[in-house]
């Protein structure tokens, strides 16, 4: 099943703990309650009122919850899970409410407290049959299907139609049923010998078909397996007590609680596990598309968008933005003597040797192509850059790689840098272009150094950047001067 879905996940050593603690508290329980079981109490309407509002609630979120696994997956087993779910939820308010005495005001029902127990015959043999069918749709492949909307009028139209008769027919008599339970609430011989039985056998087969079939083998399964043995302990204490409102009795309401609010738990864990994949793999995915996995430094797309939010900043504060450009000298070469494998591992010594000195958080390290690395450095003059970039080349110069077999080689980098204050977008594309001027004048000068951009262009920038300013002045005064027009 694994294969079918990553949302369906396999439980951990403490949820297999935890059920199996919970599983020998039903059983131990169960037991216990035996003991006492045959004794009569009283009987309890706020008890009965609390036990099905709760039955109805626990089963309608199951039923939908697994509703949405079957829209998910296309596997028809959730489809038939959640009808056994929804055959609950549909049934059990009806028997609550005739037990409690609350449906016979209705002048339309005719049905007595006693035809209760055929509600709870239906519920409790339909949940364990559609229950064992769901399990067994399951095979060594599940079976799934594209065509959910068909599936889902066919089976739970049929599922409604059967339910809407059942409640009907009981409630308004339409069929003349034999007494099961009489008025001092004792079961007739039918109940205890037939029916009751005929409930517990399929409780047992269900159980048995979940726990071979479904091998505790993801999370619902496991749940599921506790809520049938919950079921089957239930059935059993239900017609051993012998009568309504015995301890036996009430200790089954309590078991088919457990029962119902096992899936609930379940599949409340599968959403949370759901919750931190999601989480986790958007981390991945971002960390992904940002990152360049060689190096572990920032790639070329996150640079370049660093880079142009950073001059959207730099100039509306009217701030120097600068970028260093480095390329390992005579790489090729490198890689020719002591081949690819040592050739990555001289690239991730760069990518380290640039992450120990670059201090400020703003600043960002960034593979740009294959043994080219870009630093982009905002807020920051030509002569700083200049000195970060001196202190990188020294310490790239003079920290050697140092091989498994201790062997040490080192290698050298030129490194390119450009300053500017920005007044366009399309300074970003000239801030790298006079970077990799920079750094081709430094493989030219014979590799090793740091260059800066030349004369001619800083003259042709100071120009522009003069133009700038005084226009922003001009533009300036104009709007002090309309301001005080106005
Ligand atoms: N090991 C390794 N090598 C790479 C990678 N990306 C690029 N290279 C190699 O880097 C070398 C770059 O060589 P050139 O562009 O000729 O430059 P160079 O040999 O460094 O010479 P100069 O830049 O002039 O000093 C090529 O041999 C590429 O195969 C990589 O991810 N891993």
């Amino acid at each position: 099943m694994q294969k079918y879905s990553q949302l369906i996940t396999r439980p951990g050593k403490m949820q297999y703990g935890i059920l199996i603690l919970l599983a020998v508290t039903v059983l131990g329980g169960s037991a216990w309650a035996l003991i006492k079981a045959q004794q009569p109490g009283a009987q309890s309407i706020g008890f009965l009122g609390a036990y099905g509002t709760a039955v109805f609630i626990l089963e309608a979120i199951s039923a939908i919850l697994l509703y949405a696994h079957f829209r998910r997956t296309g596997m028809l087993t959730f489809a038939i899970l959640s009808m056994a779910y929804l055959w609950v939820a549909l049934l059990a308010p009806f028997q609550v409410g005739l037990l409690t005495d609350n449906l016979e005001t209705f002048s339309l029902i005719t049905a007595s407290t006693g035809d209760a127990a055929w509600l709870w015959i239906a519920w409790h043999l339909g949940f364990p049959i559609i229950i064992t069918a769901g399990m067994l749709v399951d095979g060594s492949y599940p079976i799934v299907t594209r065509k959910v909307w068909r599936w889902t009028i066919a089976l739970f139209g049929l599922e409604l139609l059967i339910i809407g008769g059942i409640i009907s027919g009981t409630l308004l008599s339409w069929v003349e049923l034999p007494t099961l339970i009489s008025e001092s609430r004792a079961y007739s011989d039918s109940l205890s010998l037939i029916y009751g039985p005929a409930v517990m056998f399929c409780c047992a087969l269900a159980l048995t078909v979940v726990v071979v079939k479904g091998k505790f083998e993801n999370e619902i399964y496991a749940w599921l397996s506790l809520a049938m043995l919950a079921a089957l302990c239930e059935a059993i204490l239900s017609i051993y007590a012998g009568a309504r409102f015995s301890y036996g009795w009430y200790a089954a309401r309590v078991l088919s609680l457990v029962s119902s609010a096992a899936v609930v738990v379940s599949l409340l864990i599968e959403n949370i596990h759901l919750q931190y994949k999601v989480v986790k793999q958007n981390q991945t995915l971002k960390r992904m598309a940002t990152m360049d996995e060689l190096s572990g430094l920032a790639n070329r797309r996150e640079l370049d968008e660093r880079l142009k939010a950073e001059i959207k900043r730099a100039m509306r504060d009217r701030t120097t933005i600068s970028m260093i450009l480095l390329d390992i000298d005579k790489f090729k070469q490198f890689n020719d003597t002591h081949g690819h494998l040592i050739g990555d591992l001289c690239l991730k010594h760069v990518a380290k040797c640039l992450q120990r000195n670059i201090l400020r958080h703003t600043d960002l390290a960034a593979r740009y192509g294959g043994e080219e690395f870009a630093i982009l450095l905002p807020n920051t003059s030509e002569n700083d850059a200049f000195d970060l970039a001196e202190h990188i080349r020294k310490t790239i110069a003079y920290s050697p790689i140092v091989m498994e077999d201790g062997k040490m080689l080192s290698v050298t980098a030129s490194f390119g840098i450009a300053s500017l204050v920005p007044s366009q977008a399309e300074d970003a594309t000239e801030l790298l272009s006079i970077a990799d001027a920079s750094l081709y004048s430094a493989k030219k000068a014979g590799r090793n150094c740091v260059q800066r951009p030349s004369q001619s262009w800083h003259a042709s920038r100071d120009e522009l950047e003069k133009k700038v300013s005084s226009n922003t002045h001009y533009l300036r005064g104009r709007t002090v001067q309309s301001g005080h027009k106005r």
